[in-house]
């Protein structure tokens, strides 16, 4: 990416566009609106539009080897069949806890689907805390849970070789790892990888690139970040013409195509009229 040119691809505004993935077999790329409750698949190619809508927030959406797919939504593991629009619930989560639902999730090496809660916010990045957990979703549709205590669990992706687990707790401003055993889907060894610094802002979905440095969205900070899991040090800035970006993924011919989701939830009208794409999905390439 030396000469990086940044385009707004998808120009229906979201409320808060969210967990972006690149579903290869169909050359379109997936995403949600979490409170706008919908799931999306918008094909670049045609730039044909699809919605699914929901019946609760929903906080992220993965592929499953049959085709259909798996929702995060509210507080319950659902799969998602595209044809019927329809969602069938497969476990539930947090069931003493009213309040939470599901934010981030995406699947890890083994095929699991790893997703976490939140309580619901008052207004962005306003919550209770300590409310929301990590959860991991197996074939078999039981759930596995990591640790609990988490503000607004959120990005998350794994080391090209398996053995790490990256994961954001927002409010933590801190990109953290873990040593990750592929096997078990253990995590252990928790430690600060990165800490976002004033301008960056709070820290929100995150993937890796092929070289396996890290991408993070910073939410008002109107971002993508590179980062270097090696050294901890951010080596590269890419600006957005929004404030609230929310996450990011490699789509495209040969993944060679960064893509972008933003948010409008939560700006006034000044700041709406300044940043018109709020809520759009930009092309980074
Ligand atoms: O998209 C998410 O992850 C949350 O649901 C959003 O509401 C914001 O991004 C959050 O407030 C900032 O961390
Ligand atoms: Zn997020």
């Amino acid at each position: 990416m030396s000469s990086i040119k940044i385009e707004c691809v998808m120009g229906e505004k979201l409320r808060i566009g969210e967990s972006p993935l690149w579903e290869e077999k169909e050359g379109t790329l997936l995403f949600v609106d979490i409170t706008g409750q919908k799931v999306y698949r918008w094909n670049p190619a045609s730039n044909n539009l699809q919605t699914v809508s929901v019946e609760a927030p929903v906080g992220s959406v993965a592929l499953r080897n049959s085709g259909s797919y798996v929702v995060a939504l509210g507080n319950k593991f659902g799969i998602l069949k595209w044809e019927d629009q329809s969602v069938t619930t497969i476990a539930h989560v947090d069931e003493d806890k009213p309040n939470n639902r599901f934010n981030d999730g995406k699947v890890d090496p083994g095929g699991r689907f790893f997703a976490g809660t939140m309580a619901q916010e008052l207004q962005p990045a306003v919550v209770e805390r300590n409310q929301g957990s990590l959860f991991v979703l197996l074939a078999d549709h039981s759930v596995i849970t990591h640790f609990d205590k988490v503000d607004i669990s959120n990005g998350m992706d794994w080391s090209l070789d398996h053995k790490t687990f990256f994961y954001i707790d927002s409010l933590s401003y801190s990109v953290d790892a873990f040593d990750y055993d592929v096997t078990t889907a253990n995590i252990s060894n928790r430690r600060c990888l990165y800490r976002l610094g004033k301008e960056e802002c709070l820290p929100d979905g995150m993937c890796i690139d092929i070289e396996g440095k890290l991408w993070i969205a910073c939410y008002n900070g109107g971002r993508v970040i590179r980062i270097d899991p090696e050294t901890g040090k951010n080596i590269q800035t890419v600006k957005l013409p929004v404030d609230k970006v929310t996450s990011c993924c490699f789509g495209g011919k040969d993944y060679s195509e960064m893509y972008v989701t933003s948010a409008s939830d939560g700006m006034d009208d000044q700041w709406a009229a300044r940043q018109p794409q709020s809520g759009c999905i930009f092309k980074v390439s």
